[in-house]
């Protein structure tokens, strides 16, 4: 029976070792064929992607900007750029795939802007990670030259940190709907969507990353997904992660879930917002479930296999 499916996209699926246009569009191909298998067996995928390595390399291209000829783009601005990058690299790979496929299906990439509160306490607290890892002695040469903060992210190094507040709605939610309704395979709320507030004037862009999971969350809910599938490092959510009385999680209710987050068992800044995501989509689309677990192993799952999976009860 065909599925409604929200696919979010971690980092691992659009940049590994190689940074450069080639290198990421490379690994979008590899991606693009984790997904074919869904799509043959008649799905519907609406896709969503990170963008945090990308969207803090730009800022940092910003830096050789000048005011006035070639001046920086705002952070906003940065935002749509990688939408536009990341959508044109995996929408042409998911052209080619189900080109080889043999299907007759359509894909396109939106730009969308995701709605969130002027008054989220997120833009006085920055948290959201972007660019590259540092060093310790990298970040604090960085910050005493630009004033940015840097912390440190899941023991992987040193990153920026911008803000983050949380999806309101989705301007481009009826939009998305209509296209999926007409079988049509969508990339949108790239990098979490553009942030934008609503005033007198219209939309306006704001200053900040929103995390794509909980705006895939927002995404999965507005167009009555029957699935979010999110797809990141690992095949499964763990307790006691990386530790030897480490327990693999399969089938899990939102209660087993929320008392693991009361423990501290997922990593702000990697698992949690993960986690978290996965119980605002269920809670919201009573029926629906919640997949976390790794683009390797998403036609297994999707064949009888086993993954992390959230469900109401
Ligand atoms: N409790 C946990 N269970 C499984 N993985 C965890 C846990 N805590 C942290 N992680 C790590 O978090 C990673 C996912 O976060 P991250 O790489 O930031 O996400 P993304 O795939 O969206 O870029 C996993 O690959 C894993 O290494
Ligand atoms: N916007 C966002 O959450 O990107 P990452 O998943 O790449 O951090």
């Amino acid at each position: 029976m065909t599925k409604r499916i929200v696919v979010a996209l971690g980092g691992n699926a659009i940049l590994t070792d190689d940074p450069s246009a080639r290198g990421q569009q490379e690994a979008l191909r590899q991606t693009a064929k984790h997904l074919i298998d869904l799509i043959k067996q008649g799905h519907q995928l609406i896709i969503s992607h990170g963008n945090g390595p990308q969207v803090g390399n730009l800022l940092l291209q910003q830096i050789a900007a000048d005011s006035e000829k070639n001046p920086a783009m705002p952070l906003d601005t940065c935002v749509a750029m990688t939408q536009g990058s990341i959508g044109y690299w995996l929408q042409q790979e998911m052209q080619r795939v189900i080109r080889e496929a043999d299907i007759d299906k359509s894909v396109v990439s939106l730009v969308t802007q995701v709605l969130v509160d002027a008054q989220d306490p997120a833009f006085e607290n920055l948290t959201k990670p972007v660019g590259p890892f540092l060093s310790a002695e990298e970040a604090k040469v960085a910050s005493a030259e630009t004033g940015d903060t840097y912390v440190e992210d899941a023991g992987r190094g040193y990153r920026k940190v911008v803000a983050s507040p949380k999806p309101v709605d989705i301007v481009e939610a009826n939009a998305i709907k209509t296209l999926v309704d007409q079988d049509v395979i969508t990339i949108s709320a790239g990098g979490g969507g553009v942030p934008v507030i609503s005033t007198d004037n219209g939309y306006e862009g704001v200053e900040a990353v929103i995390d794509k999971d909980f705006a895939s969350a927002k995404l999965a809910e507005l167009v009555g997904a029957d699935y979010l599938l999110i797809l990141t490092g690992v095949d499964n959510v763990y307790v006691n992660f990386n530790q030897p009385n480490q327990e693999k999680l399969e089938d899990v209710t939102v209660e087993q879930m929320k008392a693991w987050i009361a423990e501290n068992q997922f990593a702000p800044g990697s698992m949690l917002p993960k986690v978290e995501a996965a119980i605002e989509f269920v809670e919201n689309t009573p029926d629906a479930q919640a997949v976390i677990t790794s683009l390797e192993n998403v036609e297994a799952y999707f064949n009888g296999g086993s993954a992390t999976v959230i469900r109401n009860v």
